[in-house]
C-alpha cells in the first residue's frame, strides 16, 4: 500500500514538472524543429526533424502528429512573414496544442549578449540566437574569450563578439551552393560536376569546389585576424550548420563544431524568459 502511493505521488510530480518545449528554426531553405523535455539548456531531446519550406503544410499531419503537446514554443525565422504564418497555421491545426508561438526579435541585449548592429532589430534572428548559444557553450567550457560564430548554410555568416559578449559586427557571404549556382548562371561554360578541395586545383570541378570552400575559410581567417587584433587576445571559433563538417579540413584556426547551435541558443533564451 505504502509502496503504491509512493509511486503515485512520484508520478504526479513528474507530470506537474513537465514543461515540453518546441524550438523552431525557419531558415532560408528548410525549417528545422526540435521537441525538448524542458525549456533549459541540456534538456533531453524528445524528437526533431526538418522540412523544406515548400513542405511546411505537411507538418501537422506528418512529423508532428503523435508528438506530446508542447507547453511552450520559441522560434527563430529569417524566411519572412509568410513562412511564419504558415507555421502558425500548422500549430493551430494540432489538436490539444494550446500554444502561444513566440519568435525571437534581436534586441539591444539578451542572455548576456549585447548587440552592436546599427539597427539591432535588423540583424538576422538566426545570427542573434546562434551567438547567444555559442557564448553559452564557451562559458560552459571555460573562461570568456573573444568569440567567432560561423554558420554554414544557404548563406554563410561570420560574427564577432568580444570577451564581454558584445557583438561587434559580422560578415554575410553566399553559401557554397549559391556561389556555384551564380557561377553556372553567370558564365557561358561552367557546368561541371562537384570536385575536390585542392590547394592547386587543375580542373574546373576542383577549381570551383575549392574556390567556394576557400572563400568561406578565408572570410573566417580574416575575421579571426580582425577580432584578435581588436581584442588583443586569441578568439575562440564555433562553427555550425549542416555543411560545417565539410569545411573542417580547410579551416586555418582551431574551431569547435556544434550541431544544433540555433536550438541551443533558443534553449538559453527560453530559460531566461520562463525560468
Ligand atoms: N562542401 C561544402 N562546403 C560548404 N558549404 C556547403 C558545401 N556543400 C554544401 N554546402 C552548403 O550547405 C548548405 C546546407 O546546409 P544546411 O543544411 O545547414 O542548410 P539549410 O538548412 O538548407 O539552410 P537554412 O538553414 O539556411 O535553411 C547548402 O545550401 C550549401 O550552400
Ligand atoms: C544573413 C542571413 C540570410 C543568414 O541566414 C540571415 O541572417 C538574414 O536574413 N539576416 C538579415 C540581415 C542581417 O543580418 O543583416
Ligand atoms: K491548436
Amino acid at each position: 500500500m505504502n509502496v503504491t502511493s509512493g509511486c503515485l505521488s512520484q508520478r504526479k510530480v513528474l507530470i506537474i514538472r513537465r514543461m515540453t518545449f518546441l524550438a523552431i528554426d525557419i531558415g532560408n531553405t528548410r525549417l528545422k524543429w526540435a521537441m525538448y523535455e524542458d525549456h533549459r539548456p541540456g534538456a533531453a531531446l524528445l524528437a526533431h526533424g526538418a522540412e523544406f519550406l515548400e513542405h511546411i503544410e505537411r507538418l501537422a499531419e506528418g512529423a508532428w502528429a503523435g508528438l506530446p503537446a508542447p507547453e511552450r514554443m520559441l522560434g527563430c525565422v529569417v524566411a519572412g512573414e509568410t513562412a511564419r504564418r504558415r507555421v502558425h497555421e500548422q500549430i493551430e491545426l494540432m489538436l490539444g496544442w494550446n500554444l502561444e508561438p513566440q519568435w525571437v526579435v534581436p534586441s539591444v541585449a539578451e542572455a548576456g549578449v549585447t548587440n552592436g548592429y546599427d539597427h539591432p532589430s535588423r540583424l538576422g534572428a538566426d545570427r542573434w540566437v546562434a551567438m547567444i548559444g555559442a557564448r553559452h557553450h564557451m562559458l560552459q567550457l571555460g573562461k570568456a574569450r573573444p568569440l567567432i560564430t560561423v554558420m554554414v548554410g544557404t548563406a554563410v555568416t561570420v560574427d564577432a563578439m568580444d570577451a564581454q559578449g558584445h557583438f561587434l559586427g559580422g560578415l554575410i557571404i553566399p553559401g557554397h551552393g549559391i556561389m556555384l549556382r551564380a557561377l553556372e548562371g553567370g558564365t557561358a561554360g561552367l557546368h561541371v560536376p562537384t570536385g575536390e578541395v585542392r590547394c592547386f586545383p587543375k580542373n574546373t570541378s576542383d577549381a570551383l569546389t575549392s574556390g567556394g570552400t576557400y572563400a568561406i575559410a578565408g572570410a573566417v581567417e580574416r575575421m579571426y585576424q580582425h577580432l584578435a587584433e581588436h581584442c588583443g587576445a586569441e578568439p575562440m571559433c564555433i562553427m555550425a550548420g549542416g555543411a560545417g563538417w565539410k569545411m573542417s579540413p580547410s579551416m586555418t584556426r582551431p574551431f569547435e563544431l556544434i550541431n544544433n547551435l540555433i536550438f541551443d541558443g533558443l534553449l538559453v533564451m527560453a530559460e531566461k524568459r520562463w525560468g
